[in-house]
């Protein structure tokens, strides 16, 4: 019996095999079910875990969360080489901003989340499963990007009570996932919160996934990812009327930062 099973069990790994080898499109489709599949059970196991140990939705989670997520980078052979760990000590709280390129961001995310951090989330989320259910209870802040109102109020929030609970804020500035290997403009929401708390911005880069990963190309082998996390951006005495500046300043320097890491040269350098 438990010999039937084995041979069963290597015939399906034998039959993934060669499937993945047919095509690009079937090596794609099977690679992001079984992350989907992945972050599904994981968050069905990590969630009574979760219960049991800090008693309900709470930012104290996010340890729980980030220990399991930092183990699925073997099973795609994906590797990170971090620079700038130091930039996250800042005193007390931060807006925390970075480009977001698939869902693969959490593998990065948690790959250097420093603690008492939560995300700022669409509320479709909270629908998506297990996932939504481990992302509730990790504290994320859910915002309804269909109404830039109740957007805004939930970040008027966000402002005032992240220094009351000394938390970082992470935000993804471009609102979407955009794998183009450059940056979509950002919205202004994280620096107005920033602004509004009086809190320092830190900028975090991960390089360009498109040499490994590529829906369009149905690419999606293992790879190398940099990231680094760039010196704090202070806001200490900045107004609303700064928040345009300050988002232009932030997005070009992560922009030069992208290009950088992804050995792609920059426009200027380009231009000249
Ligand atoms: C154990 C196994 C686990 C398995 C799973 C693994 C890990 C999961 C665990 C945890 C991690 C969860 C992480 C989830 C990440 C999910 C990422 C996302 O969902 S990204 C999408 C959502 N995020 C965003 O959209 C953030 C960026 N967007 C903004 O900041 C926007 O500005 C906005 C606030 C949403 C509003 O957007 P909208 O398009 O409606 O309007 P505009 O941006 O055009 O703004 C209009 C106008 O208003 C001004 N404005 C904006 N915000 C503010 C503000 N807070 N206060 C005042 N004014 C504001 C803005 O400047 C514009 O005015 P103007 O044009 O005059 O400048
Ligand atoms: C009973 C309901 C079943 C629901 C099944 C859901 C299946 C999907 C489950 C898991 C997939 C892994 C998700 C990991 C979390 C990814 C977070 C993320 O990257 O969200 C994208 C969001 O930032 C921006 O969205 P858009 O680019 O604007 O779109």
């Amino acid at each position: 019996m438990e010999l039937g099973w084995l041979l069963w069990g290597a015939a399906v790994l034998l039959l993934l095999h060669v499937l993945m080898g047919l095509s690009p499109a079937v090596n794609f489709a099977l690679r992001i079910g079984f992350y989907s599949f992945l972050c599904l059970l994981a968050s069905a196991l990590t969630a009574p875990v979760c219960l049991l140990v800090n008693g309900g939705r709470t930012v104290k989670n996010m340890r729980i969360i980030r220990a399991v997520v930092r183990t699925f980078k073997y099973f795609f052979g994906l590797r990170f080489e971090v620079k700038g760990l130091e930039n996250f000590k800042v005193e007390g709280p931060a807006i925390i901003v970075s480009n977001h390129q698939s869902i693969l961001d959490m593998m990065g995310l948690m790959e250097i989340l420093p603690d008492n951090c939560v995300q700022v989330a669409k509320k479709e989320l909270m629908y998506a499963g297990t996932v939504g259910l481990i992302i509730y209870l990790g504290g994320v802040i859910f915002i309804n990007r269909k109404s830039t109102t109740d957007a805004k109020m939930v970040m008027a929030e966000v402002a005032k009570s992240m220094t009351a609970d000394n938390v970082k804020v992470w935000v993804y500035p471009e609102g979407t996932r955009n794998c183009t290997g450059d940056l979509l403009p950002f919205k202004k929401g994280a620096f107005h919160i920033a602004v509004q708390a009086q809190v320092p911005v830190i900028p975090v880069v991960y390089s360009s996934f498109t040499s490994f990963y590529n829906p369009k190309t149905k690419l999606f082998t293992s790879g190398k990812i940099k990231v680094e996390v760039l010196p704090p951006i202070e806001t200490k005495g900045l107004t609303s009327d700064d928040v345009s500046d300050l988002t232009d300043r932030c997005f070009h320097t992560m922009r030069e930062t992208l290009f950088r890491l992804s050995g792609r040269p920059s426009e200027s350098k380009k231009s000249s």
